[in-house]
């Protein structure tokens, strides 16, 4: 039987096949070969007792890995930001979509908090929106963009970022009713204890599909890549850069470039042309320090 590892905890591994889920040991030749099952793998079990308890025979390819928190097979990072209290870090929204993209994962970028809007965050949730596919204004706390966020988890694996106070845990609990994620009253430090030591759990969505109950991409630093490769990850800089003078134009001080063109008219706001340069300037340093 094949099934999905959801939970690893006390040296079981959780399985669900789709029809139960089974409390599995694997077998001795995955500590002899050390080889480590993650949660998020796809395994073969045979069954021990029907329903019930099994064991790991093997361990399917895995399509990727993230480190923080350890999950096989993401598709992809559902990235959750507030349009009010906190107002949404522009920087912060650019360097997860970066790091998402990177990785090949999907973005499904959330604005939360729906009943807060206001003009300011509004207009970024539009832009966005312009330059993204799957952009979905929510009230967790309500039903608004539910539906339609719903749409997007279904049959996929998928992992939560974005800062604290947004409404990640409510977003889960509003999602899968019990899921019972504490929400607000822990503190910072404990908080962190908490997520260090805790395994990471993958879970069932009602409508199909997982979501891990430990947000990812908790360390900001952008990966290693070329500089050139930075603006496939801004996709308007990405669209426009064969209009560019130079191919391998950087848009940084090249005559006529197309990018800085439409951040004269507006086209492109400077938040996104300052972050751009921001981490472009983090990628070149890192560059020369290696
Ligand atoms: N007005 C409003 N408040 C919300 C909404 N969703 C969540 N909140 C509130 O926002 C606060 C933070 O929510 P959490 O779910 O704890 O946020 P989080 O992202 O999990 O935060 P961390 O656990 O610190 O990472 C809580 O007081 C929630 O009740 C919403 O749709 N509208
Ligand atoms: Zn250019």
């Amino acid at each position: 039987m094949e099934g999905l590892v959801v939970k690893n905890y006390a040296g079981f591994y959780y399985v669900d096949t789709g029809k139960a889920i089974y409390m599995c040991k694997a077998r001795g030749k995955f500590k002899k070969d050390n080889l480590k099952i993650l949660t998020g793998d796809r395994v073969v079990i045979k069954e021990i007792v029907p329903n019930s308890e099994g064991v790991i025979e093997s361990l399917l390819p895995r399509k990727n890995e993230l480190i923080r928190p350890p999950i096989a097979n993401v598709d992809q990072v559902l990235i959750v930001f507030a349009f009010a209290d906190p107002f949404p870090s522009t920087e912060l929204i650019d360097r997860l979509l970066v790091m998402a993209f990177a990785l090949r994962l999907e973005v499904v970028l959330v604005f939360n908090k729906f009943d807060l809007v206001n003009p300011e965050s509004q207009k970024l949730f539009e832009y966005y929106k312009k330059i993204l596919p799957k952009v979905v204004a929510i009230t967790a706390r309500g039903d608004t963009g539910i539906e339609e966020l719903t749409s997007y988890l279904n049959q996929k694996i998928s992992v939560l970022a974005g800062p604290s106070g947004v409404g990640k845990s409510t977003l889960i609990n509003r999602l899968v009713p019990g899921a019972k994620l504490a929400t607000g009253e822990v503190s910072p430090k404990i908080k962190r204890g908490r997520h260090t030591t805790r395994h990471v759990e993958l879970i069932k969505l009602p409508f199909g599909g997982f979501i891990a109950d430990t947000p990812g991409f908790s360390n900001l630093t952008l990966p290693e890549m070329d500089k050139l490769e930075l603006q496939s990850y801004f996709p308007e800089f990405n669209q426009n850069r064969k209009y560019c003078y130079f191919p391998n134009c950087l848009h940084v001080k090249e005559p006529n470039c197309r990018v800085r063109e439409l951040l004269e008219t507006g086209e492109i706001p400077p938040f996104r042309y300052e972050n751009y340069l921001t981490f472009l300037e983090e990628i070149t340093s890192d560059e020369r320090s290696s």
